[in-house]
């Protein structure tokens, strides 16, 4: 699903009202049904509301949502907060039909005409919506400020009024923290930035059919994963494949104290449909591993503790074949920064062409010895949470510059990067990012990166087009994650349930 600018959006509306054709009047008429239907499954018609409304079209959905919640017997006070001489259109045409179906109407233009709001009432904000321009002042501040203070349950129509749909705001502006927010036909880029969660809660889109036309030839380099979409890019698999068809991957990972991640990792890995899997852990992790993971081949590094890349010929294979023959390699889980792994990464990433999987401490050591990032094969996809992609990068002012910074990275190097978190952005060589749909906050505990690096190596190892399996990949990471909270609750959530989880159907 693409997300599309607040100028692509109108411009979107105006071409659904021109090529439908629908007039303006009835488009909104639609919004608001839309919001309806969602408000109806969510909230009882027992719950005293208050609806704010603006004066733009957001205000007018807010009154045409008035009057249809009336029709269902919701009890609505209705308080349109006038802070300025001129109303849209829509919004005196939606104002005419309420007046006509309730007396119940207030006008909030000073501090003094803001309503008591209880605990046990909900809040639709429809002050401001897309049209945002300025930020809030004077009434429309105060009023935000109270509704924000009111220990209601708030909803905003189509986006918190205050916040800017595509661009940063100042760390002062005043903006409705809402516990839900229910927007029209596309998310908007705001919604998948840390520093908005507040201003966003949870969110829904709610399809009001504008132009699909449009929106397929619109140019965006944002997109949010949904799941048929992700479900799509699953290759299926034939009668006839043997384990050669799945590929050999190779995971370079653990050290002395982390050999859990390595573990972690090639589990993940053999979860996530590899042919076969051989893991290179220091000596200290071998019987770990061979425990651990009895599906997996071990390839004892010569090291004790690191890993240097030079196996350990005296525990097996006398000829060990090269990284670069293996179908894919994932490399960082556990991994520690010594010298002689630095060496190892020195040596290996030259001689292999087919894109890798970097993670963790593969990225620190990376990131002091940025030389490196200009051999690594093109593709390799690089999973960075916020902190290892600063050290790779820089700091960033706001969400919106850490995008461009991402999207510069991934360009230049060629790369894909995974920068994790809530809504993983997948970002690719061709400029595009895909924000993931899945995973929640239970997630954020040890380990849950391994497995992610585990089940990348698995994707590329199987053949799939990196792009396709960082978009895939982290979707389904992420949906793991869901169906372990779930059924037990997001908190106490260990990466090694996440792999138990993992499904690919
Ligand atoms: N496209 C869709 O999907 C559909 C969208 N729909 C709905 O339309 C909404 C967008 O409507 P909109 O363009 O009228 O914008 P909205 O925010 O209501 O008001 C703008 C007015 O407020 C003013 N203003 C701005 N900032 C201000 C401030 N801080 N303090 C005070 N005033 C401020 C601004 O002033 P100006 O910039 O002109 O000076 C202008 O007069 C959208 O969110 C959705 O709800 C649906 O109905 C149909 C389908
Ligand atoms: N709030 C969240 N919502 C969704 N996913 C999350 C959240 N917090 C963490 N995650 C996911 O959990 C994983 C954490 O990875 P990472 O920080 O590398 O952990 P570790 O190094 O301990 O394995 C990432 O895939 C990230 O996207
Ligand atoms: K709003």
């Amino acid at each position: 699903m693409k997300i599309l600018n607040v100028d692509q959006i109108r411009a979107l509306d105006q071409y659904t009202i021109q090529k439908e054709p629908i007039a303006p009047l009835n488009l909104m008429e639609r919004a608001a049904l839309a919001f309806v239907d969602w408000f109806v499954d969510h909230f009882p018609n027992t719950i005293p509301t208050k609806i704010f409304c603006g004066l733009g079209n957001n205000g007018g959905d807010g009154l045409a949502i008035a009057r249809l919640l009336l029709e269902r017997e919701y009890p609505i006070e209705v308080y349109v907060v006038r802070y300025a001489p001129r109303e849209s259109d829509d919004f005196m045409h939606n104002h005419r039909r309420l007046k006509l179906v309730t007396e119940q109407i207030s006008y909030v233009e000073y501090s003094r005409d803001i309503p008591a709001i209880r605990h046990n009432e909900v809040v639709i904000d429809a002050i401001l919506g897309s049209g945002l321009s300025r930020p809030a002042e004077g009434i429309v501040k105060s009023t935000i400020e109270t509704i924000n203070r009111a220990p209601a349950t708030v909803v905003s129509v189509d986006i918190a009024s205050g916040l800017n749909a595509d661009k940063p705001n100042d760390a002062n502006d005043v903006i409705i923290e809402p516990d839900y927010t229910v927007t029209f036909q596309l998310p908007k880029l705001a919604f998948v930035l840390p520093k908005n969660g507040r201003y966003v809660g949870e969110w829904h889109v709610v399809d009001i059919n504008l132009h699909k036309r449009y929106i397929d030839q619109a140019n965006t380099p944002y997109f949010f994963t949904q799941p048929h979409e992700a479900r799509l890019l699953l290759h299926k698999r034939d009668r006839f494949a043997h384990k050669g068809t799945f590929g050999h991957a190779l995971l370079l990972v653990g050290s002395y104290g982390k050999i859990g991640a390595a573990v972690l990792s090639a589990k993940a890995c053999l979860r996530s449909g590899v042919g076969l899997l051989t893991v290179q852990v220091p000596r200290c992790g071998y019987a770990v591993l061979q425990t651990a993971v009895p599906e997996a081949m071990c390839r004892p590094d010569g090291h004790q503790n690191v890993l240097t890349g030079v196996p350990d010929h005296g525990a097996g294979e006398a000829h060990s074949p090269s990284p670069a023959d293996y179908s894919a390699i994932g490399i960082g889980p556990g991994i520690g920064k010594a010298s002689e792994t630095l060496a190892m990464l020195r040596d290996i990433i030259p001689l292999v062409t087919k894109p890798m999987v970097i993670d963790a401490d593969a990225l620190n050591l990376l990131s002091e010895n940025q030389d490196l990032l200009e051999k690594l094969p093109p593709n390799s996809i690089l999973t960075p949470h916020p902190k290892e992609f600063e050290r790779l990068t820089q700091k960033w002012d706001n969400d919106y510059q850490k995008l461009d910074i991402l999207r510069e990275f991934a360009k230049k190097h060629r790369v894909i990067v995974v920068l994790k978190g809530a809504y993983s952005a997948v970002a690719t060589p061709g400029g595009e990012v895909h924000f993931n749909s899945t995973g929640n906050p239970g997630l954020s505990t040890g380990g849950t990166g391994d497995v992610l690096t585990g089940v990348l190596t698995a994707l590329l190892a199987q053949g799939y087009d990196p792009v396709e399996a960082a978009v895939l990949g982290v979707f389904a990471h992420g949906l793991a994650g869901d169906r372990v909270a779930e059924q037990r609750g997001p908190i106490g959530m260990t990466a090694s349930d996440v792999i138990d989880a993992l499904r690919w159907d």
